[in-house]
């Protein structure tokens, strides 16, 4: 596949369209070289990865549960279906790995900046997934900012969701995308 083919044939591949069959640790390791290898301001490298299979993904699955079954019992609006559904789709992956944004110490640049250079070194993962016929999906749940304990995250730390990686089961629509032109203007 050539740079174009890569770019559009990437897919968010949803997790139950993801074959329930472990993948390489080559594999894993060229997703998290290439992702090294994204733009950063003042060369902060903000992107953190915590990778999961197999026993800790089954612990991460159960924790990251009953953690959230706690906080909505204390109250706190979460809504336990998409919880549920969060924890049945980490036991399906092959792979999760969570996606962390760790703050410049000195914040010489702006938070967004960071969270940029995370999406980046995310899409260099997707592309890489691509381009080696594997599919990925981006899990952005709303209660992500409830995680950062059960993932360890220092105070410093963001977690900016789970990316999943695997072989795929069965190819997923694109739901492919407007017109270009519509979005640009040329002055
Ligand atoms: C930062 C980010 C987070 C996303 N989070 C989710 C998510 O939690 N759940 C979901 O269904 N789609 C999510 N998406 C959207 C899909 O991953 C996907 O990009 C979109 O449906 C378009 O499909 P395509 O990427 O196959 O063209 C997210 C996309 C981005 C860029």
């Amino acid at each position: 596949m050539n740079i174009d083919e890569i770019i559009k044939n990437r897919r968010a591949t949803p997790p139950r369209f993801l074959a329930k069959k472990e993948v390489d640790k080559a594999f894993i390791l060229k997703l998290l070289e290439n992702a090294n290898w994204a733009p950063n301001h003042k060369s902060t490298e903000p992107w953190r990865f915590q990778i999961f299979q197999g026993e800790s993904k089954a612990n991460l699955a159960a924790s990251v549960f009953s953690t959230l079954e706690e906080i909505h019992s204390r109250g706190k609006e979460i809504n336990m279906q998409k919880a549920s559904k969060f924890r049945d789709n980490l036991l399906h992956v092959p792979v999760a790995i969570a996606v962390v944004m760790e703050r410049d110490a000195a914040e010489r640049i702006p938070e967004w900046e960071e969270v940029a250079a995370v999406s980046m070194a995310v899409q260099n993962m997707w592309l890489t997934a691509t381009a080696m016929d594997f599919g990925a999906f981006w899990a952005t749940p709303p209660f992500l900012p409830f995680l950062h304990q059960t993932l360890g995250l220092t105070p410093g730390q963001k977690l900016l969701g789970f990316f999943f990686v695997g072989h795929i089961a069965m190819d997923y629509p694109s739901p492919g995308r407007g017109d270009v032109a519509a979005k640009v203007e040329w002055k």
